[in-house]
């Protein structure tokens, strides 16, 4: 346990959607591991909101159910009672007059100067929110406001959110929140890009073959069917946590790690993206839906089977796709994408494929077409490993292996604790810290982007192609970079076996 010093003032966190998914499974939880850590000032105090009546006392329970559920594993008993004394709970209806003026009063009753409202809602929500905290005088001059993604379901919609919310907030004080971005091993990338001056001579289409994002998943819809079926992979993880990999693999160096400088950096690549029409999805994307199938040995439904999917449903759960970043440090370098749910494993990754040597000077029995790989494995068993060629020890010929230089931080950083991404990221906000967060002009572009690939797939009358529960998506998805004379990174012979 560490009681060091709160690190900021008092603050209060108001939680709509507080009986939540997302809320229970994950924000909850997160501010109980930085109370553990120490960084909550005494007096600070979260507000759990929603329509559905309850009183203090039972989101306190509720509450301790979910830590208990979660992190049980973390749970001190005397921390545990600190966390719940902090909770409070309003009722309110974020559409209608209900609640707000209790709200209100709960707020103004210990004015802090620091309070943040999280909408962790569906985004239909977010206009008429924050259209209430500005009829009900909710905002202090340090008041700021996280929007959860999806922010919209399109570039029209996510546009509409952007004006009502900005409308309400200063920009500075709009944290649209994609939680890749607070994963320890995507802030690494960062570091690995421009804190180490080893691979920026290379980081280009002169040394990069090419680049491969995978965000592998096993679960399929779960409980988010009525969610998911409007939405699909594309919208769901694509447009927003792919992208921000890819930015940030991608990106020239910002000048500071200021937020205007990262964000600005980021934009431009999202501007160079080659647009995917009708012409290009055959040989650029694949949409999969998963058939009935198993994973790790378990059977497991199918997606037309899961509740609240519409009869013929024809949404995507795996999207795969051959991006093109049009500029000067990446032309001819591919970024393939995929992601999916009811994959064999979950796995996030970025592999970035180096060019061949230009000439084999040894004896063959060597594969001269597997070049050195840099794996940046996001999720779980994070680490960075560079794939080198190296002599294998013994006294006959002289035979090669390829064998990786590994960085894992399990065993490099064993006593530091891994953090959760929403534990960094919902303390940023309250130290006004945006760098991790998408600034307004990038979601809309990335909206724009995808929306090129919806359009194309729309006007094509594009099926998803369906593809076996357990197995890595259609083996359209295999075909798509075999085509290219390539393959999915395969550590262990299993990646990259398609349907
Ligand atoms: N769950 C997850 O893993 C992730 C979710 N997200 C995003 O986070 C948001 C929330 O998702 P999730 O927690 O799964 O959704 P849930 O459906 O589980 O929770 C929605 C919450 O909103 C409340 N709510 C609904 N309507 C209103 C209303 N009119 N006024 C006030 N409160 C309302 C609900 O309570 P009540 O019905 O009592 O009002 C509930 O607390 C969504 O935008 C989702 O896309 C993003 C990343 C991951
Ligand atoms: O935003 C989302 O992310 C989760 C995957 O997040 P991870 O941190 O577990 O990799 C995904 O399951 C969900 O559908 C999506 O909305």
């Amino acid at each position: 346990m560490n009681f060091s010093q709160p690190i900021i003032d008092p603050f209060d966190y108001v939680v709509f959607g507080g009986t939540g998914d997302l809320a229970r499974r994950k924000l909850l939880p997160a501010l109980y591991l930085r109370d553990l850590d120490g960084q909550l000032p005494e007096t600070s105090r979260i507000v759990g909101s929603a329509r559905t009546d309850m009183t203090g006392e039972g989101f306190r329970e509720l509450v301790e159910a979910s830590l208990r559920e979660f992190i049980a594993d973390k749970l001190d008993p005397e921390v545990l009672a600190r966390f719940l004394a902090r909770l409070h709970y309003v009722s309110v209806d974020a559409k209608a007059a209900r609640g707000w003026p209790e709200l209100a009063t709960l707020l103004s009753d210990e004015p802090r100067q620091i309070r943040v409202f999280y909408l962790a809602t569906a985004p239909e929500l977010y206009g008429p929110i924050a259209d209430n905290i500005h009829a009900h005088g909710l905002q202090t001059p340090e008041t700021r406001i996280v929007l959860e993604k999806p922010i919209g379901h399109d570039l029209a919609s996510a546009r509409a959110i952007n004006d009502r919310v900005g409308a309400v907030f200063e920009e500075r004080n709009i944290f649209r929140i994609d939680h890749y971005l607070g994963k320890e091993t995507v802030q690494n990338l960062l570091v690995l890009r421009f804190a180490n001056s080893l691979f920026e001579p290379v980081w280009n289409h002169n040394g990069i073959d090419h680049v491969q994002i995978t965000v592998a998943e096993t679960v399929g819809v779960e409980d988010r069917g009525g969610y998911y079926d409007h939405t699909g992979a594309l919208r769901d993880m694509i447009q927003n946590h792919l992208m921000q990999l890819l930015c940030l693999v991608a990106m020239e160096p910002p000048a500071t790690l200021d937020r205007e400088e990262v964000r600005d950096e980021k934009i431009k690549v999202l501007k160079s993206l080659a647009p995917i029409s009708r012409d290009d999805i055959a040989t650029k994307s694949v949409r999969g839906q998963y058939r009935a199938g198993a994973i790790k040995g378990g059977p497991v439904k199918s997606y037309a089977e899961e509740k609240d999917i519409a009869p013929g449903s024809t949404t995507e759960t795996f999207a795969a796709l051959k991006v093109e970043v049009r500029n000067w440090r990446w032309a001819g370098v591919p970024f393939y994408l995929r992601t999916g749910k009811r994959m064999p494993e979950k796995v996030s990754e970025i592999v970035i494929q180096f060019k061949p040597v230009p000439y084999w000077i040894f004896p063959t029995g060597s594969d001269h077409a597997m070049p050195n790989r840099l794996v940046i494995r996001v999720q779980p068993d994070e680490h960075i490993r560079l794939h080198l060629w190296t002599k294998e020890p013994g006294p006959g010929g002289l035979r090669l292996r390829n064998a990786p230089l590994n960085l894992s931080f399990a065993e490099t950083f064993k006593n530091n604790h891994m953090p959760d991404a929403y534990e960094r990221l919902l303390m940023d906000v309250v130290r006004g810290n945006a760098t991790l967060f998408m600034r307004r002009d990038e979601v809309e572009a990335a909206w724009e982007w995808t929306e090129s690939i919806l359009d194309a797939w729309k006007s094509a009358g594009d099926r998803p192609k369906l593809y076996t529960a357990g197995t890595w998506g259609p083996s359209e998805a295999v075909a798509m970079i075999v085509r290219d004379g390539r393959t999915w990174f395969d550590e262990q012979a299993g990646y990259g076996a398609g349907d």
